[in-house]
């Protein structure tokens, strides 16, 4: 907008608005043409002004209307008298002017053309096109007189005057002189008379002349005065002219300007429509910004509220707490006097202590003595008790075998309180081995003695009870070998094994056997020792090893080999061994067994029954402060059912199983027997699995034989060989034990 301002303040040049000037319809800003600056009768040449007195003595029209003119003229009141204030005024105009050039320039005749209105001067000349024709009216009448003068009648001037004062007291002189006679007309030979009316009116019409001359001269110069206000008003004219030409251009590049202003204005307006429709958005989202500023700023108000309380609140609490800190610095103060007094008590304390920890310290080297004494005596009694002991177990009715008598072992007796002794007794037609009723019949009683009778009521941690000193021989260094040993379904697996792994009452040796292990592996940390355990799991099947706790695909084959020195060491090839580091570890070990068993048992009917199981636990203790080191080794053995050959009834593969392991058991038998007499040759090697235990039942061992029993009344000849097969191996000594040590 400054743009468009600019150009307009500065068309006047005085920083002001220019005024409107006024538009004409046609070309009425163009000036008339200056006029021709016609020169005054007194600079017209001499010749001229005698034309014009020759003219006028002529009588043509067109001279005698130029001397009427100036004769009417000249008599300026009589010419007044004959015109309108008007028409005088008009004489001065630049029209009237233009009149009086044209009969000084042009003396013939030439109709006198009015100027156009739109070409008459500015209104400020007052000159207008009503003036104009004011003029030719008051020239017209002149004309009209001198025609008459010249049709030859008595001089116009003079008939003319008879309408005047002035010229009627002209006329007089003439007619009084001519007519001498009192206005008589002189006679045409009278030349002298005319002559001198001619002269007299020639006089007359000089003088005339003359004041016509004076005021045309006077009128040319007011003539020449308004040419130049006429030029000056044309140069006027032309420069407002091109002011407003100027102006013009100028409104037409303002025009322009403002155009293109207006369509910047309007691409601004559109960019502004733009961004404030953006800004309405825009305010739009910052209101909801707002609002939710607004809220949040409610929330952290209220929340501030709430501090603020909580602060209070605390104050108040600090207040009490304060006056509490203050109570409390008094109490502090005299605690620290009584912590000063302690402080000396226990410094003097600390002294004893000191005194006391070093009785202790021999109190614990004496206790580690005691310990050690504690092991030797320990093994004495074991020793004592034989290095083969023979626990008998009878299992309780199940199910339909409790039909018909209430559950109750009739044949079956434990009279001594003890718990050493089982009696069997025949009852009825019991079909019976009639060699064995011979070598221990008391009548129908048969009478066996072990080292611990279990009852059918008895339970598994009764059981684990009287193995658990042999479990820490193991931990002590010593190898043990526990057997199950009995006819099959007399409960060798319940015992080794146990029931329902859901039943924790129902566990078996093996797992009871491990959390002892790890119980003990932990009390013997504290006393400086640790321990690794190694386990191995295999059955022997129709005298054929085979790993239980491999991946079950593998067909390695599997040989026993005696390694270390003296070839004490009996280890067996492509085992899997595994760290057991958890009690809990062996659950697992014992669950993938029994999978690998099952596997075995689609190839072979009831196959885990027709092979021995071998659970063996390798333990490597170190005692840090002591020094010492002991390797025992603790065999879980769940042998093959004992059946003799002539009671199964067995064919087939059932006989070749039978055989094997009666092979086996007897093998084991013989070796017991060769070991408790001492024979110099123990026939370990006859069957593997005498071979893979010959560590484990030599004087360097200490042996378990549980002989189960079936309660049932129809195994009674299948118990009555156990029995008696358990009571050799019971009566064999098979030397001391001796601790191996690293
Ligand atoms: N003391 C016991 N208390 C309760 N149930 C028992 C006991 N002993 C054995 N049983 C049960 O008797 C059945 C046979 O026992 P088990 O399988 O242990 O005999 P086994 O001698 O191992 O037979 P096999 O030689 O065929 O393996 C099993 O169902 C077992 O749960």
């Amino acid at each position: 907008m400054s743009q468009l301002k600019r150009p307009l303040a500065t068309l006047n040049g005085t920083g002001s608005r220019l005024p409107r000037l006024p538009v004409p319809k046609s070309s009425s800003l163009r000036m008339p043409v200056p006029l021709k600056r016609t020169r005054s009768p007194d600079e017209l040449p001499s010749e001229k002004r005698i034309c014009l007195e020759n003219r006028s003595s002529t009588g043509s029209n067109s001279s005698s209307c130029s001397v009427s003119s100036v004769s009417s003229q000249k008599s300026g009141s009589n010419l007044r008298s004959q015109t309108s204030g008007s028409s005088l005024r008009s004489q001065t105009s630049g029209s009237n002017l233009r009149a009086n050039k044209y009969v000084l320039n042009k003396p013939k005749a030439v109709p006198v053309k009015p100027q156009p209105a739109t070409r008459a001067a500015p209104s400020r000349t007052g000159l207008t096109r009503s003036n104009s024709v004011v003029v030719k009216s008051a020239i017209k009448p002149v004309v009209t007189r001198t025609t008459m003068v010249s049709r030859g009648g008595p001089p116009a001037s003079t008939r003319n005057r008879t309408t005047g004062s002035s010229g009627q007291q002209a006329q007089k002189a003439p007619e009084s002189s001519v007519g001498g006679g009192g206005g008589k007309k002189r006679q045409a030979w009278d030349l002298k008379g005319r002559l001198q009316d001619m002269e007299l009116i020639l006089r007359e019409q000089k003088s005339s002349s003359s004041d016509l001359m004076m005021q045309l001269q006077s009128n040319n110069n007011r003539i020449f005065s308004l040419e130049n206000q006429n030029s000056h008003l044309s140069g006027t004219v032309a420069q407002k002219e091109q002011v407003a030409t100027a102006a013009s251009e100028e409104i037409s590049f303002l025009k322009k300007q403002i155009r293109e202003e207006e369509e910047k204005f309007d691409g601004i307006r559109r960019k502004l429509q733009g961004e404030i429709s953006d800004l309405t958005f825009l305010k739009e989202t910052l209101d909801r910004q707002k609002q939710q500023l607004d809220g949040e700023v409610t929330a952290a108000n209220a929340e501030i509220n709430g501090l603020k309380t909580t602060v209070a609140q605390m104050t108040s609490a600090q207040a009490g707490m304060s006056a509490e800190l203050e109570a409390t610095k008094v109490s502090l103060e005299a605690a620290m006097r009584e912590g000063r007094q302690k402080d000396e008590e226990i410094r003097r304390l600390k002294g004893v202590v000191r005194s006391q920890e070093e009785t202790i310290e021999d109190f614990n080297a004496k206790f580690r003595e005691h310990e050690t004494a504690r092991r030797k005596l320990h093994n004495t009694i074991q020793e004592l008790k034989g290095n083969i002991r023979v626990f008998c177990r009878v299992r309780p009715l199940l199910g339909d075998e409790c039909l018909g008598n209430n559950g109750d072992v009739q044949h079956m007796n434990f009279p001594d309180v003890d718990q050493k002794v089982l009696e069997l007794e025949k009852i009825g037609d019991m079909a019976m081995n009639e060699s064995c009723l011979a070598a221990s019949r008391r009548g129908n009683k048969f009478e066996f003695s072990f080292d611990r009778v279990f009852q059918p009521s008895s339970s598994q941690a009764e059981v684990f009870e009287e193995i658990s000193q042999l479990i820490q021989s193991a931990l002590d260094g010593y190898n043990v070998c526990i057997f199950a040993y009995g006819q099959t379904g007399s409960g060798k697996t319940y015992t080794m094994e146990g029931g329902s792994v859901n039943d924790p009452e129902s566990q078996g040796m093996i797992p009871r056997a491990v959390v002892q292990i790890f119980e003990s592996i932990k009390e013997m940390e504290a006393k400086g020792w640790k321990y690794n355990m190694e386990a191995s799991f295999l059955e022997i099947y129709n005298e054929t090893i085979r790993d239980l706790l491999g991946n079950g695909k593998d067909e390695l084959k599997h040989e026993i080999k005696l390694t270390g020195m003296g070839s004490n060491d009996v280890i067996v090839t492509n085992l899997t061994l595994v760290t057991v580091e958890t009690d809990t570890q062996i659950t697992s070990l014992l669950k993938k067994a029994s999978h690998n068993r099952a596997v075995a048992e689609t190839k072979c009917n009831e196959h885990s029954s027709r092979s021995h199981s071998v659970l063996r636990l390798k333990l490597t203790g170190e005692n840090s402060l002591s020094g010492e080191a002991c390797v025992g080794t603790l065999n879980l053995v769940d042998l093959a059912g004992s059946e003799r050959l002539k009671e199964s009834g067995s064919e087939g593969q059932r006989l070749k199983e039978t055989l094997s392991i009666n092979k086996s058991l007897s093998t084991l038998g013989n070796v017991i027997m060769a070991l408790g007499n001492k024979d110099n040759h123990i026939p370990y090697r006859n069957s593997k699995l005498t071979y893979l235990l010959q560590n484990s039942l030599g004087g360097n061992s200490k042996t378990l034989m549980f002989v189960n029993a079936s309660p049932k009344e129809e195994c009674f000849q299948e118990t009555l060989n156990s029995l008696r097969f358990a009571t050799k191996v019971n009566q064999c000594n098979i030397g001391t034990a001796q601790k191996k040590s690293k």
